[in-house]
Parts: structure tokens; sequence; C-alpha cells
């Protein structure tokens, strides 16, 4: 018997090597992609209530992160259905940062420390900018390849298989790294969650111990506050300073019946600053005309300061009020998805899983 029969072929193309471990989702394997010769991994995920089989808006959002390319990001070389299981295929990585940062043999410079938190910055940036989170962000999640390269592992899967399930014993190590608006129970959040996570990493990569090791989300909150302070009424939300503009104070632009009344008689003519000027934007010019990839990652480096800024109230800035200076002076640009791309993409998802079924 060749070795090619001993090993099971995955949908005719994987050939399904050792257990690598398991996780949240699901058991991982080794496997070798008979296409390219590459090892990969393969991650079975149990549908476990879905019986019915893939949902679609999850396949759709898997599809995406298939196009998640960047040298920080684990690629996703290929997803397809196969026994009721649905499998993920993530190039092969060789350890992963908690290794790195519990094996004792290993010194961190405080330039490695520099190098493996800029990976990871690099890798939030690029993903962040693309509206996706992570929300599971913690030292086993980022993977070390065999060049060195740290690559952020398992990104957007917790909004599509909705988050890890924190039964599991592995999975109270993730609440070291959760950032204080989800322990109190946000519905509403942003990338915030995921460079407080970096940041939390960024400690443990200095120490060579989790930062913040709380027993339970209010031990958590406790020992968040205790090393930063904890913050005061007039620090909170909505209640800082300045108040919310009281609505009918809000700038609007000339109602269309009173513009044309205007223009159909010889009264005064209303001049409206020019469209780009009419844009009403917080005061943040310091990051006028940012673009490039370093400047993106001195926002989340500014972003960290301001998460690990002293709650006490001793510094300029206010902590845990809402900091617009991370969103630049524009709007970020969303990934548009145009009509052609969106039907092309349906066509693309039908013919694959109508293959794979
Ligand atoms: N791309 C990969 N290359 C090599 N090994 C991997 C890869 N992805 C995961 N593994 C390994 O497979 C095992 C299970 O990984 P998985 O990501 O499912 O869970 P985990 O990271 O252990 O925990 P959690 O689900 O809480 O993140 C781990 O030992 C992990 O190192």
């Amino acid at each position: 018997m060749t070795e090619m029969d001993l090993s099971k072929k995955v949908a005719d193309r994987y050939l399904k090597r050792e257990v690598l471990g398991e996780g949240t989702y699901g058991v991982v394997y080794k496997a070798i992609d008979t296409k390219t010769g590459q090892t990969v991994a393969i991650k079975k995920i149990r549908l476990g209530k879905q019986k019915e089989g893939v949902n679609f808006t999850a396949l759709r959002e898997i599809k995406l992160l298939k196009e998640l390319k960047d040298p920080n990001i684990i690629e996703l070389i290929d997803a397809f259905p196969h026994k009721g299981n649905l499998h993920l295929v993530f190039e092969f990585m060789e350890t992963d940062l908690e290794a790195v940062i519990r094996d004792r043999n290993i010194f961190l410079s405080p330039a490695d420390i520099k190098s493996y938190i800029q990976m990871t910055l690099k890798g939030l940036a690029f993903c962040h900018k693309k509206w996706v989170l992570h929300r599971d962000m913690k030292p086993n999640n980022l993977l070390i390849g065999p060049n060195g390269q740290l690559k952020l592992a398992d990104f957007g899967l917790a909004r599509i298989f909705g988050s890890p399930d924190r039964k599991f014993t592995h999975q109270v190590f993730a609440r070291w790294y959760r950032a204080p608006e989800l322990l109190f129970g946000t519905k509403q959040y942003g990338a915030g969650v995921d460079v407080w996570a970096a940041a939390c990493i960024f400690a443990e990569l200095l120490l060579r111990r989790p930062f913040l090791q709380g027993t339970s989300d209010i031990d958590q909150l406790g020992k968040i506050f205790a090393a930063f302070g904890t913050p005061t009424s007039s620090q909170w939300y909505f209640s800082s300073a300045p108040p919310p503009t009281d609505p009918s104070k809000l700038p609007r632009p000339t109602p269309k019946s009173l513009a044309s009344d205007f223009n159909s008689q010889d009264g005064p003519t209303v001049l409206s600053p020019p469209r780009k000027s009419r844009r009403v934007m917080p005061d943040h010019g310091r990051f006028e005309g940012n673009s490039n990839q370093v400047e993106k990652i001195d926002e989340h480096v500014d972003e960290v300061r301001h998460l690990v800024g002293d709650f006490g109230g001793k510094s300029e800035q206010v902590p845990m009020s809402i900091d617009f200076s991370i969103f630049g002076s524009k709007p970020l640009t969303r990934p548009t998805i145009n009509s052609a791309d969106r039907s092309h993409l349906k066509r693309k998802l039908d013919l694959e899983f109508q293959h794979n079924e």
C-alpha cells in the first residue's frame, strides 16, 4: 500500500495527517495539499445545531475572509463543506506566540518585542481597515511561521460562528484579553476590543506572564481598575464634556423648498461652503493626509496609549470617552462591493458549493 492509500483524502485534494489539536470550533488536522504539495492545517468546524447545513450568510462571510490577504494574516486557502462539517484550509504554521512567551529558554529583547507587536498591529490594522474585527485575540491565536513571520489566526470566526463558548476550560484564558466594554456587556463595540487585547499581549511580552489574570468577569474588571484606576462618572461614554448638541441646534443643509424660493426671487443668496468643508468633523488635523500603513499603525499605537492611559484623569486626554482620532481625518473607506461583484460572488459561491456538496 502506498502512503497515499493509507491517508484519508478529503474533497479529492487534501491528504489528512495527524491531529494538531482541538480548539473552540473543532479539530485541526495537518494535511498535504496534493494540488500544490504545500503542508496545510485544516480546521474542521462542527456545525452543531445547524444540522440543515452551512448557513448561507456564514458561507458568504467565509468567502470574504478568503479575500483578506496580508503578510500578517493567516491565509484561508480554501473552504468547503464535507460530511456535514465545514472545512477551513489554512497555511500551516510552526508555532505560536504563547509558546514563545512561555519558553524560559527564549530571551526577548526590546527589539524582538517591538517586532512581534508591530506584526500584530499591522495585521489588525489591515483587517480593521476592511471592517473585520477579530474579537478573540490572545497569544495562541498569533501563529508564527518558519521565517519568524507572525500571522493572526481565526480572524472573523467569532462573528461567523458566534462568540466562543467559554465553557471550554482553555477558553477561560480569553477573558484576560477582554476589553472593559465587553465585560460590561455592551452590544455595540468596535476595533478597540482588538486593540485592547493587543495591548494586553504587549504587556505579556514584557512581563512574560499574562498581565490581567481575572478569575471571573467581575474580577477581570477589578484587575483592570486596579491597574489603571477606576473611571469616574464624569469620564463615562456620553456624560463627559462636551454634552451632545440639542437636536434643534444641529447644523443642517438649507431645506430644498427654501433654497428654490431664494433662487426664484431677488432676495439674499445662501452661500453654502464648498461640499468638502460642509462635512462636520471633530478636530483631528494631525491625522490630515495620512494614508500609509506606518501611520495607520501609529493610530493604533496612539489608541493603545490611550487605552493604557491613566483612568484617574491625570493625563490631558480623557480616557473612557470616545476618541475620534482613531478614525483619522476622513471616515475610513468602507470596502465596497458593487452589484457586478456581488452577482459574481454569488455565482462563484453557488458553483463551488454545488460542486462540493
Ligand atoms: N494554521 C495552523 N498551522 C499549524 N497549527 C495550527 C494552525 N491553526 C491551528 N493550529 C493548531 O491547532 C490546534 C487547535 O487550534 P485552534 O485554533 O482550533 O484552537 P486553539 O487556538 O488551541 O484555541 P481557541 O479555539 O481557543 O483559539 C492548536 O494547537 C493550534 O496551534
